[in-house]
Order: C-alpha cells, then sequence, then structure tokens
C-alpha cells in the first residue's frame, strides 16, 4: 500500500437548497483518505449521506447541491475540474457500481455493447475489438454463456446476472477506484454473496481501491479493511474494520452494531475463520 493516498477527501460540505424549502447541510466537514489497493466501507443510516458522498466523488450531485472544500484524486481536485475532464475521469480512473443495475443500463442496447460503449468511446477501441474485449470481461465477471449473453438486452437477464454487467461496465477501463453504492442490496441473499465475492475477487486481481457503500454491517465486515461510519452527514468514527467492530468508540456505533454479523461473516473472506 503506497503512502500518498489514491482520494483524498477534505473539509467535504454539501448543502442542498431546493426551490421550495429551506438550505440544509448534508455533509458536513467530511474527511478521510482511500489508499491504492483498500476496501474502505461507508456504514451510516437511511439519510446519513452516503450516497450523496459517492455522487461528491463522481461529480454526479444533483443541480440544487452545492458542495465545497476538496476531493483530490491522484492530488487533482475534482471540485474544481471540467465536465469535461471528469467524465473522462469517470470510467477511466473511478468506476461506478449503482444499487439497481436495471435503473443504470440502457434498456434498448445488448449488454455488450453497453460494455464496449466506454471501450469505444473513453479507451480508443473499434468496436469490433470492444465487442471481443466485452465477451471477456463477460466472462470475468462470471456470466455464463457469454458470448451468446453479450447479444442480449437488459429485461433478457435476472437481476444478478445485471448487477454482473454493471460490474463489467465499471472494471472495464480498469479504473483505480471502485464506487460501488449499496451494489447487492436490490439482489436476493444467495445472489448477494456470489456478488460479493466476484466483487472481493475483481478487486484484488485488479489491485483496484474499492470505496463500498452499505448500510448493511455485515456486507461491510466482510468486505472492508478500514471502516467509516456516518450519521447525518458527519463522519463519527473510522478505523480498521475489526477495531471499529471490537471497540467501537461513538455510542452510534455501538448502538449500529446491536445488530452485529455473526462471526464467521466477519473479516475478508480469504481469512473467513477470523474473529472479527
Ligand atoms: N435530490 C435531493 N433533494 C433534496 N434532498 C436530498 C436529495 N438527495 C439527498 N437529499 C437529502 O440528503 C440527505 C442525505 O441523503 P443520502 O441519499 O446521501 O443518504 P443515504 O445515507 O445514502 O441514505 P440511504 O441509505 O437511504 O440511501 C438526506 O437527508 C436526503 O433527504
Amino acid at each position: 500500500m503506497s503512502n500518498s493516498p489514491f482520494l483524498s477527501v477534505r473539509n467535504l460540505n454539501v448543502c442542498i437548497a431546493p426551490s421550495n424549502g429551506r438550505e440544509m447541510t448534508v455533509l458536513d466537514g467530511v474527511e478521510f483518505d482511500v489508499h491504492a489497493g483498500e476496501t474502505l466501507g461507508i456504514v451510516g443510516e437511511s439519510g446519513s449521506g452516503k450516497s450523496l458522498l459517492s455522487l461528491s466523488i463522481m461529480g454526479l450531485l444533483p443541480d440544487i447541491a452545492k458542495a465545497s472544500g476538496q476531493i483530490l484524486l491522484e492530488g487533482e481536485d475534482l471540485l474544481s475540474t471540467s465536465e469535461t475532464r471528469m467524465c473522462t475521469l469517470r470510467g477511466k480512473r473511478i468506476g461506478i457500481i449503482f444499487q439497481e443495475p436495471l435503473t443504470a443500463l440502457n434498456p434498448a442496447m445488448t449488454i455488450g455493447d453497453q460494455i464496449a460503449e466506454g471501450m469505444v468511446c473513453h479507451g480508443g477501441l473499434s468496436w469490433r475489438e470492444a465487442r471481443l474485449r466485452a465477451v471477456d470481461m463477460m466472462d470475468q465477471v462470471r456470466m455464463p454463456d457469454a458470448k451468446r449473453r453479450a447479444k442480449a438486452y437488459p429485461h433478457e437477464l435476472s437481476g444478478g446476472q445485471r448487477q454482473r454487467v454493471g460490474i463489467a461496465i465499471a472494471l472495464a477501463l480498469k479504473p483505480a477506484l471502485l464506487i460501488a453504492d449499496e451494489p447487492t442490496t436490490a439482489l436476493d441473499v444467495t445472489v448477494q454473496a456470489e456478488v460479493l465475492d466476484l466483487l472481493s475477487d475483481l478487486v484484488d486481481e485488479h489491485g483496484m481501491a474499492m470505496m463500498l457503500v452499505s448500510h448493511d454491517l455485515g456486507v461491510i465486515a466482510r468486505m472492508c479493511d478500514r471502516t467509516i461510519v456516518m450519521v447525518a452527514g458527519q463522519k463519527i468514527e473510522e478505523g480498521a474494520t475489526r477495531t471499529v467492530f471490537e471497540h467501537p468508540a461513538h455510542p452510534y456505533t455501538r448502538s449500529l452494531l446491536q445488530s452485529v454479523p455473526s462471526r464467521s461473516e466477519c473479516g475478508r473472506r480469504s481469512d473467513p475463520e477470523e474473529p472479527c
């Protein structure tokens, strides 16, 4: 793990000013780093600002939101960069996996072409090369019968298969950071476990950093090296996942841990027997 962080968030504040309401601070002085190759978990109750935090990093905040502070990606401040530059960084340096793959996918385009598109637009590949590479990507995300399925449309796949497509799209340009916002919440429990295993393997294989947003402590315990706990737009706790789970410093974290996963679920999958 290198010393200088890949991503460094400094004093991030986000205010929302709806046209018919009062301005509201939804992220308040949030600070953290993500180092190359590590998986950082962001956990917190509904409305604590987890999604707005990921959207801020991706440069996809809604128009009514205003962000200040710094989001430094390899030293480049994303809050003061142009939209054109953000488009390049999204995909090439930061891959994104959304919660509901069906809404993130284009219903009128084959999944092979959706995976290939970024490689054509941002990776300089011809459509022919990109389509071949898309089938490779589908194999990597363990999509059965990838060559045939590349010609399918999103509605022809199961929820788990659609999320595999979402992961293939996010990884197509080999980003250094993957942001996964509740990537398995929309899936049923057995499929959740398969997709988490897949993500964990791919992150290791590609040597990527990952920011995993989840309200599910079991998912965080299983996947993350370090964890941040959010309450009402503020980071209230941060530490090695094991430490946060074993010695929570904040009363809120302690109350959250009352729904703690069983010990066998704790720790990275490569070390399943270790207590958390
Ligand atoms: N487009 C929006 N307009 C107005 N308020 C918003 C908007 N998006 C988010 N908010 C508010 O910002 C706060 C943080 O929302 P955010 O979606 O980041 O929470 P979250 O922690 O991701 O919640 P969940 O786990 O339910 O997805 C909430 O109070 C929410 O109501």
